[in-house]
Formats: structure tokens, sequence, C-alpha cells
């Protein structure tokens, strides 16, 4: 039975020589009870649920008081328990959770999951020869909540049902495999769930069609409801239906065939050939089980094969103008039939064609094209969300899209340096000519010349409605003013749902394709980019596609530095801010971090240090005579910088503030260390991690990048840490504990080795100013990495504090020589504001 416990994380002292090794036991995949904010739960507090799936649900819960459902989701008690069920001897210990009523299937060892009647959580055996087509299916239909090694867990819920029935699934359909699948049957209250959850959604579509726009659907009965509809019915168009001689209003049409459309970029046959094979293999792996093979046939009927979907069906529809499309949209969703948009891209003869095709050389990986199957499932393109690993190949997914559509594209990022990545991007990888190619930034103001073209630019640039120069809003009306046919939204997570909706509103487009790695938020913001956007389409596993080799493995530590008594004196008398400034700073960290760095270099990787604290970033980078960059660093000298990290073989270390999150492709990087972070954010623990997920030398035979972040023991930072890995817990990622760095005592030059010297640091550490614990605030950071200006940088004024003893004189100032700034090394010279707020400031 599973248990919803967490188990409690052991640990244990490690050597760093065999921190790695596989014996070791203090692994794991157990997170703190803390709980991923997926689309569904933040959905959960923030989607009020249709009133007809409510009504059907309030249907189910009145023919059984035991069910319960609250908003969206399934919540408690099995309802179908047998009134002649007799409990035994331990059935009192699980209570409601006592589910052995469900007999297993007698083949249930060839069935791979398991589903919990009470909350819609499917428990998947990974080791299953069947689990590769079960994630697949699984993921289409629910929520991904953890997918260690053997076990993996999902959760159906309302909104990822949506999604599925937006990607083509139909109720009966799920069910049906899910039957198949499951170890027991399934359980009357998740049928219920499913039915009532699914019963309306995604029925009716809205396609523009050789420039008309359609409402569309499979049941006539829905469309005639829909046209009884006071609203609705006045804005049909007659004259298409009267045309066809439709006697109740409605054109029937074939259901488009996705067999006419190849994506670029995927070898079609050879991958339906493979497909076959697999099949067969799995069949015989799994004992050439009936059921199994059922599975297999479903599952390839449904899923596998999404280019035969609809392949024998109708569809019915009718015709509203292009005015009045809004107003059917607005009317759907209120009675409960909310439109699915697509762009039958193909039959749009009104936007001109876009001279774009992926080069030749250019080939999709399987995920890729997976992800690309759902978006082009039936032939059309669907809007929604495509979520893939960082360094996975996002990018490429858009791209293909793009030469899939092959109508007037807009990129959306969110800094100007992504902005300049995709431009070469798109021209690396496919035949788009430079001149149809344009830039619309702050520096560039570019617009294509011909009928159709490629634009690339910011959120912020498009959102931002004050204070635009003139030729700003030359492009901006020249960017509102057309239609386009596809939008890639970037890292969809990290933008601001208002900002969001300014830029749908802003510009016409016919199809939304939004990328991100991680789509958790911490502001629960999610559901609002599944309404603005799509249905979540494809989500893709981290662990699978790293044993692939598509992205890095890697090993990730914690490394508990014990704060020094001094430090951790004061850490206890000292406000919030200060403890923050204190645990960052504690000389064991910074002697962890001394030592990780040099031990990494010596094996030659190339290792990146993240620090979200300015102050900390600055202290270290000088104390150890390295490289670094934050938000006021100009944009000429991190291209050095960077360029030297790539090229120079005696620049091994740099050191990065927040505005290397993302947006930076340093694929020579194959060592992270963390010495602060914001918070407990799991979204950018795991954009951090995506630094290294791209490493060159993946391949390489045992290779391994690492992962360290290094907290302080025993205080907030540790609660925050655990926090921050929940997100790649849950994507199967280990975190070893490493208590203690052995030979770091030893270490030539090991800084704050003397009491002397610590306390030195403890004085100045003191003397700060609180806003010194601080970290680059903004927006978001991101979107500093382009301007080379930190806008957000508070401290000014020093406010200096010392403690009883310092006033006492009971502690030690002396001189001390500060390394030279490895930057100036580089041949670069400081910004004015780093200038005046740190070297004047050490000249004193
Ligand atoms: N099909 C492919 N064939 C060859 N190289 C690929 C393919 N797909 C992606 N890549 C390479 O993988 C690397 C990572 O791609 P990309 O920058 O698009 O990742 P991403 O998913 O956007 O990452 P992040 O979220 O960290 O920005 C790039 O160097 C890209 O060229």
């Amino acid at each position: 039975m599973p248990s919803e416990a967490a188990p409690i994380r052991e640990a244990k002292p490690n050597k760093l020589e065999n921190l790695f090794s596989d014996d070791s036991s203090t692994d794991d995949t157990d997170s703190e009870n803390d709980q991923l904010i997926l689309p569904a739960a933040s959905s959960r507090k923030r989607q009020k649920l249709a009133p007809k799936t409510q009504e059907a649900i309030k249907k189910i819960k009145e023919t059984n008081d035991d069910n319960e459902f609250e908003d969206g989701e399934l919540v408690a008690i099995p309802l179908d328990r047998p009134s002649d069920f007799i409990p035994d001897a331990v059935s009192h210990i699980f209570a409601n959770s006592d589910f052995s009523y469900l007999k297993l299937k007698p083949d249930h060892s060839a069935r791979p999951i398991w589903i919990s009647p009470s909350d819609g959580k499917i428990y998947l055996e990974s080791f299953s020869p069947l689990s590769e087509q079960a994630q697949d299916f699984l993921v289409t239909i629910a929520e991904p909540v953890s997918r260690p090694s053997f076990m993996h867990e999902y959760k159906i819920t309302t909104h990822s049902l949506y999604a599925a029935v937006s990607v083509g699934l139909e109720t009966d359909d799920i069910i049906s495999v899910l039957n198949r699948l499951s170890k027991v049957p399934v359980a009357k209250s998740v049928i219920e769930f499913i039915k009532a959850a699914t019963h309306s959604y995604g029925k009716v579509k809205l396609v523009l069609k050789h420039n008309r726009y359609f409402v569309e659907s499979s049941s006539a009965e829905i469309l005639r409801m829909l046209l009884k509809d006071d609203v609705i019915g006045k804005l049909r168009l007659q004259s298409v239906d009267e045309a066809n001689g439709a006697a109740d209003g409605l054109v029937e049409t074939e259901a488009p065939k996705q067999g006419d459309l190849v994506i670029p970029g995927t070898k079609k046959n050879h991958e339906n050939k493979n497909s076959k094979e697999k099949g067969t293999d799995t069949k015989n792996d799994s004992k050439n089980n009936e059921v199994v093979e059922g599975v297999e046939d479903i599952y390839a009927d449904v899923i596998a094969d999404a280019e035969d979907e609809n392949a024998d069906d109708t569809v019915h529809s009718f015709e509203v103008a292009a005015e009045n499309v809004e107003t059917v949209k607005k009317r759907c969703q209120e009675i409960d039939y909310p439109m699915l948009e697509e762009y039958d891209f193909r039959n749009d003869t009104r936007n001109p064609d876009l001279e774009i095709d992926l080069k030749p050389s250019t080939q999709i990986r399987p995920y890729q094209e997976k992800s690309l199957s759902k978006m082009f499932g039936n032939g059309r393109a669907r809007s929604g969300i495509i979520v893939l690993p960082c360094g996975a190949g996002k990018t490429l997914v858009g791209i293909t899209a793009a030469c899939t559509i092959r109508k007037s594209i807009i990129v959306l990022c969110t800094s100007s340096v992504s902005v300049m990545q995709w431009r070469q991007q798109f021209l690396q990888w496919c035949t788009i000519q430079p001149e149809n190619v344009a830039v619309f930034t702050s520096e560039n103001k570019q617009m294509f010349r011909g009928e159709s073209g490629l634009v690339v630019s910011t959120y912020s640039m498009v959102a931002n409605t004050r204070n635009r120069s003139h030729d700003s809003q030359k492009v901006m009306d020249f960017l509102t003013s057309r239609e386009w046919g596809f939008i890639i939204l970037d890292e969809v997570h990290v933008v601001p749902a208002a900002m969001f909706r300014r830029v749908v509103t802003a510009l016409a487009t016919h199809a939304k394709l939004g990328l991100t790695a991680t789509l958790v938020r911490e502001d629960e913001k999610i559901s609002d980019l599944n309404f603005l956007i799509g249905p979540k389409m494809y989500e893709a596993n981290w662990m699978e596609l790293s044993q692939k080799g598509h992205i890095a493995k890697v090993q990730c530590a914690e490394v508990w530095c014990p704060m020094t008594s001094e430090f951790y004196q004061e850490y206890l008398r000292e406000s919030a801010r200060k403890r923050m400034l204190l645990y960052i700073m504690n000389p064991t960290k910074f002697q962890a971090c001394q030592f990780l760095i040099q031990y990494h270099e010596s094996r030659g990787d190339k290792i990146i240090v993240f620090s979200d604290n300015v102050y900390a970033l600055q202290e270290y980078a000088l104390k150890l005579g390295k490289p670094f960059i934050f938000g006021s660093t100009p944009q000429q000298e991190r291209m050095n910088i960077l360029q030297n990290f790539q090229y120079n073989d005696r620049v091994s270390t740099i050191f990065l503030s927040k505005v290397g999150d993302t947006s930076i492709d340093l694929p020579e990087a194959t060592c992270l260390i963390q010495i602060s972070s914001h918070y407990g954010s799991r979204r950018q623990e795991a954009q951090r991690l995506g630094r290294i997920l791209r490493a060159k030398r993946r391949n390489d035979e045992g290779f391994n990048a690492f992962f360290y972040s290094l907290v302080s023991k025993d205080t907030q930072e540790m609660y925050y840490s655990t926090k921050r890995q929940a997100f790649l817990v849950d994507q199967g990622y280990a975190f070893k504990i490493i208590t203690h760095l052995h030979g770091m005592e030893e270490l030539p030059n090991l800084a704050y080795a003397s009491p002397k010297e610590r306390r030195e640091l403890l004085q100045e550490v003191l003397l700060k100013n609180e806003e010194a614990a601080g970290v680059e605030m903004g927006e978001d950071a991101d979107n500093l990495i382009g301007h080379g200006v930190s806008r957000r940088l508070k401290s000014s004024s020093v406010k200096n504090q010392a403690s009883m003893a310092g006033l006492a004189g009971g502690e030690d100032m002396a001189y001390v020589e500060y390394s030279r700034n490895k930057n100036k090394d580089l041949g670069v010279s400081h910004h004015p504001f780093f200038e005046k707020n740190y070297y004047r400031r050490r000249k004193r």
C-alpha cells in the first residue's frame, strides 16, 4: 500500500573519493514533504471547475456518500468497497486506505500500474517491460508527480484530463487503456471522475480553414445544442450551410488525417518500422500475454500512432464571422464547452507562406519528434505547452514546429541574449534567409521586408506600452497590424501572467507554443499559462533523456558546512537578513568552495560557481582570484569572461550571479557549485542544473557532471536547500549528503584557516549593511543579461554595526591584502557601479 509519508533523510559522513560510489546509502529520492506545485495543484486553488463538471461531480457524490471531490481533484474515500467486504486484522491501520477489496488480476505481474481509488494517484513500476508505453500514456492523461528510478507517481486531475482530451484522446480510450494497464480493476470512483471531467472538454474546436472560422465537433449533437444557444445561434453564418445544403445548418466533412503531414527532421518511415519492431519485442518480453497485447493494440491506436487518429471520423461544423469569434469563444467558455484552438495552416491561403525548411543535415531526436507529434497529431497545429528538460533542445522543437507551419513567426524570449541565440539557431538549423529574420530589442529595431518572415523579440519589448521610442512604436505597429501564423513563447514559466495577457491580446496569432523546462512557479500562476496558451501537450522524463545520452548524467550533492563558533554565535542573535549574510559568508563554506574548485580543476573540469548574493559573489571571487559576472558587469566584459571560460585553459572557474541562471549556453561546463541561493526556488535550482546538462563531454564513457550545493549546517539555509531540491528529486535526481570533505584541512593556502582571519571576516560581515544580504532583484534577473546595467542593486548607504565584543576592542582589526581582481587580468575595466561600491570602499 503506498504510503504518503516521506522517509527521513539520513546523513552519513562521506569521503570525497567515494562520494559518488554506488554503494553509498545516503542518496536519495526522499524529498521533504513539500508538495510540488504542478499545474493541477495550482489550479486546485485558483481555477474553479466548470459548472457542468461540478454538476456531474455532485451527481456522483449523491450516488455515493463516501466519495469526495475538491476543486477538480479526487481527494478522498473509496466508493466501491463492496458491502460484503470483510476487514482483516490490519484493516483498521489503513482505515479508508484499505484497498484490499480491489482484487489483483490473475496476470497482475505483467501489468505495470496501480491506481488509488481515493485520490486518483497512479503508481507505475518503471522496470516493467511495458513501462515505456505506459509512461507515454500516463504523461498524456496525468501529471507526473515524482519519477525516481523504480517507481513513478502520477496524479489524474481535471487539468491533466483536459490536456489529454485536447491531444485527441476520448473518455473511453482513457478508461480502457487504464484498465488494461492496471493490476486491479479501475475503481468506479476513478472512472466516474474521468467521465465527469472529460464530458464536455475538447469536444468543440475553433478552426481557421480557408481563411474562414469554423466551430467544429465530431458530435453533431453538441453543435446543434450550441446553435440553439441564444448568443451563438445568431452568430452562425447562414450562407455556407445553405450552399452545402445542410438541413440542420451543419456541414459534414472528413476529419483531417495526419498521414499527409510530415514533420520535417523526422525519420518517419524508419521510426514507424522501429516502433513496430519494438512492439513485437515488448510482446515477447511480456510473455505474449493476451492482455498485454491488448494494451499494445490500444496504445498503438490511441497514442503511438497519433497520425491515424480520427481516421474514420467525420466532423461537423458551422461557420462564424471573424469579428464574432471572440464572442463565440467567450460564450462557449461560459456554457462549459471551452473551444480548443487549432490552426489548419495547410488550408490557410490568406497568410503568405514563409520559405523555411529544416536543413537536410538537421535531424530531430525521438523525444523532440514525440512532443511535436502531440502538437500536430491531427494534421493541424494545436496550441499548448511542451515541457523538456534544460539543455534538451527546446529551441529546435520550436524551430521544427515553425518549419512545419511555414507562415510568419514571432518568437518571444526573456532577454536580448536569448533573442540573439534564437536568431542564430534559426539560421543554423534551417533554410530561412537572414533578410527574412528581424530582431526587435532595445538595441535593434528591425522589420522584415518581404510578405512573410520571422521576428524575434522579448516579452518586455512587446508588453511594455509606456515610453516607447518612435522606432519602437513603428515596429510595434508592424507587429500588431498583421496576422501571425505561429508564436513561440520561450521560458513561459518566468513571465508574469499580466504580461502574458498583454502579449497574447496584442498579437494576432493562429497557433501558440509555450516552451519550458520547469512548469513550476512559486507564485502558483501556472494555471494562468494553461488558460492563456493551452494545455500541456508533452512532458519529457529527465532521467530517461539522461540515460539515453541526450543530456548529461549528473551527480548531485549537498555539502553541509558547519558554522564556525564565532559566526554561529552572531547568527543566533542577529536579525533575519543579517543571518543570511552570516550563513553565506561562513568561513567553512568558503573553505569547502575553495577545496572543491581545486579538486575539480585538477580533474580538468570547468566550474561555474553560482551566488545569488552579489556581496558574497564578489568576496569569494576576489579572494580566490576568479573572474565573475553579475548584473552590473558590462556586456563586453561578460562576453570576454565567457569566451575565456570556453577557450582559455587558464580560466577554469567563473562566478555567476542570478544572471547566469538561464540563457547561458556553455557546453564546456562540467561542474556547478552553488554557494548562495534565493530561498527555496525549485525552478532556479533546476535551471542552474541545466547549465551542466548540456555538457559536451556527456557521452564520454563514465562521464558525470557534478552539482554541489553548499549549505551552512544548522541554519535556515538547510531548510531552503531541501525545498529547492524538491523538483529535481521528483525528476529522479539523488542528492547525496557530504558532511566532511576529506583533505580540506590539509589544503595549502586554505583561506580563513586561523581564528584571526575568521574574526576579521566576521567583523567585516557585521559591518555590512543589511541590504548586502539581498539578492539581485527585479522583474527577472534573466532580463539583466542583455542590458548590462543593474537597475536594481539596492545598497547605497552603509550603516555601521558592530558586536559588543568589537566595541569593547575584543576583536582584531588588521590589514588584509586582497587578491587581484581576475576580471582585470582578462583585460577589462570595472563598471562604474562596481568601482564605486566595491573598489573605492576597499581602498579606504
Ligand atoms: N536534434 C538535435 N541534434 C543535435 N543537437 C541538438 C538537437 N537538439 C538540441 N541540440 C543541441 O542541444 C543543445 C541545447 O539546446 P537548447 O539550447 O535548445 O536547449 P534548451 O532546452 O533550450 O535549454 P535551456 O532550457 O537550458 O535553455 C544545443 O547546443 C543544441 O544545438
